[in-house]
């Protein structure tokens, strides 16, 4: 790995001008304590269904802004100034604004704070790209991880975040799932972009010279089968775009990288070989979340998608009924995901006597993308139906399908003429 973690102060950092952009991802990442939102209670349940409602600030009921502090969320400075990293950890404003290479005055300034988009990575990222497309009004917000990401929008510091959910080769980030549970963000907006990897190294070198090639590790495993040709060692980076900024920061001789053609442009490497994964066509879905969920009116015409996750009682055919409640009424599933429950991953199910307790290794929670919007009541009575047998069950989103296909192309004028603003 070539980053270190931990709260640290990212170099090359230029002083910033309260308002203007921050260049440089803010690194919070050393003091991640986990959060957990699932809080079994006496009854089993774990929690009811959460269904968005306008107006409430999502992040004023999560462990984040914690009751520890025993005062109300009630004001922006005050989520500014001190804000809890879950479980005891504290993360003061002088240590947000240090993380961030920021004084606390412009920490502090509501334009610095406002419009900003979180994603991670670094520049020529395609996280950024995502960024840009589905909330051009944002400046976009780098980070070192996908979690910083979360932090950064439920602290306050961004006002929206984009993550990665899904790719049409690589499949789930699942670590994005994880953190979906454990963050009481809302899903507000999806959309998909066309990735097109290229092989790049330092100016002059050959494809036949390179013995390792760093990526993110969902871009390594698009390009598998071309790099098991290449007969290189593959090496794991945060971000795409990090990669070549490491490979042309430290001038990396016989490494090469896996990023966008804008990315090598931007940290002047040269581009070797393009469109290089497994299949051509590859399609990496992003979601945006805010800290309040969407608030959608009937006269809405788009085509809306909602997100859930629950949870299962033990014994035979429970997910077959669950997913029933969507089949019965002719509720299109759009994906089904499963993750181990972190926080209960075993349990022990007493038999219907109760003299003797089986013990159930595995235990998940399911996440349920489906088509059709909260407003809709063949939707809400789908949701009430599954809450009758699941113990958990909560909306992550309900919010407007992406129709349109972004492009990283250099062939797509629109977006180039997009990024070009920002270079
Ligand atoms: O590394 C990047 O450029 C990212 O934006 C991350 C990411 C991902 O996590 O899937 C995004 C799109 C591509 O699928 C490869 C990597």
């Amino acid at each position: 790995m070539q980053r270190t973690y931990g709260l640290q102060k990212p170099t090359g950092t230029r002083p910033l001008k309260a308002g203007r952009s921050v260049c440089n991802p803010i690194f919070l990442a050393s003091r991640i304590a986990e959060v957990n939102t699932i809080q079994p209670s006496s009854s089993g349940r774990t929690a009811g269904m959460e269904a968005p409602t306008s107006g409430s600030r999502s992040g004023e009921s999560s462990t984040l802004l914690s009751p520890m502090f025993g005062r109300s969320a009630s004001s922006v400075a005050d989520h500014r100034l001190v804000a809890s990293l879950g479980s005891g950890a504290i993360l003061t404003s002088s240590l947000i604004a240090k993380a961030a290479n920021l004084s606390i005055e412009e920490l502090s300034n509501p334009s610095y704070v406002a419009a900003k988009v979180a994603y991670q990575g670094v520049p020529g990222a395609y996280s950024e790209v995502a960024a840009r497309k589905s909330c051009p009004d944002f400046e976009p917000l780098p980070c070192d991880q996908f979690e910083v990401a979360f932090q950064a929008l439920s602290q306050w510091m961004s006002e929206r975040a984009v993550l990665p959910i899904e790719n049409s080769l690589g499949g789930s980030i699942h670590a994005v799932y994880d953190l979906l549970i454990r963050y009481r963000l809302h899903i507000i907006g999806e959309t998909s972009l066309a990735i097109n990897h290229c092989l790049v190294a330092l100016p002059g070198s050959s494809k036949g010279e390179l013995k390792r090639v760093m990526s993110h590790p969902q871009a390594l495993a698009q390009c598998d089968a071309y790099l098991r040709r290449m007969s290189v060692v593959k090496e794991a980076v945060d971000d795409t775009a990090g990669a070549a900024q490491i490979v042309a920061r430290q001038g990396l001789q016989g490494v090469g990288a896996i990023c966008s053609r804008r990315a090598a442009e931007l940290y002047g490497l040269d581009v070797l070989e393009e469109g290089i994964q497994d299949v051509k066509d590859n399609v990496t879905r992003f979601i945006v979340l805010s800290r309040d969920p969407l608030v959608t009116s009937e006269s809405d015409t788009r085509s809306y998608k909602t997100s859930i996750v629950f949870s299962l009682q033990p014994g035979p055919g429970q997910l077959f009924k669950a997913l029933s409640v969507f089949a019965l009424r002719d509720i299109d599933l759009a994906k089904v995901e499963s993750r181990p429950m972190r926080t209960n991953p075993i349990v022990q199910i007493p038999s219907q006597d109760g003299t003797t307790v089986t013990r159930q290794n595995f235990n998940y929670l399911f996440y349920v993308d489906f088509v059709g919007s909260l407003m809709e009541v063949r939707c809400q009575n789908a949701l009430r139906h599954l809450q009758e047998t699941a113990p958990f069950l909560r909306v992550l989103g309900s919010y407007p399908m992406d129709m349109e296909l972004g492009s990283m192309s250099n062939d797509d004028p629109a977006m180039m003429q997009n990024m070009s603003r920002y270079n």
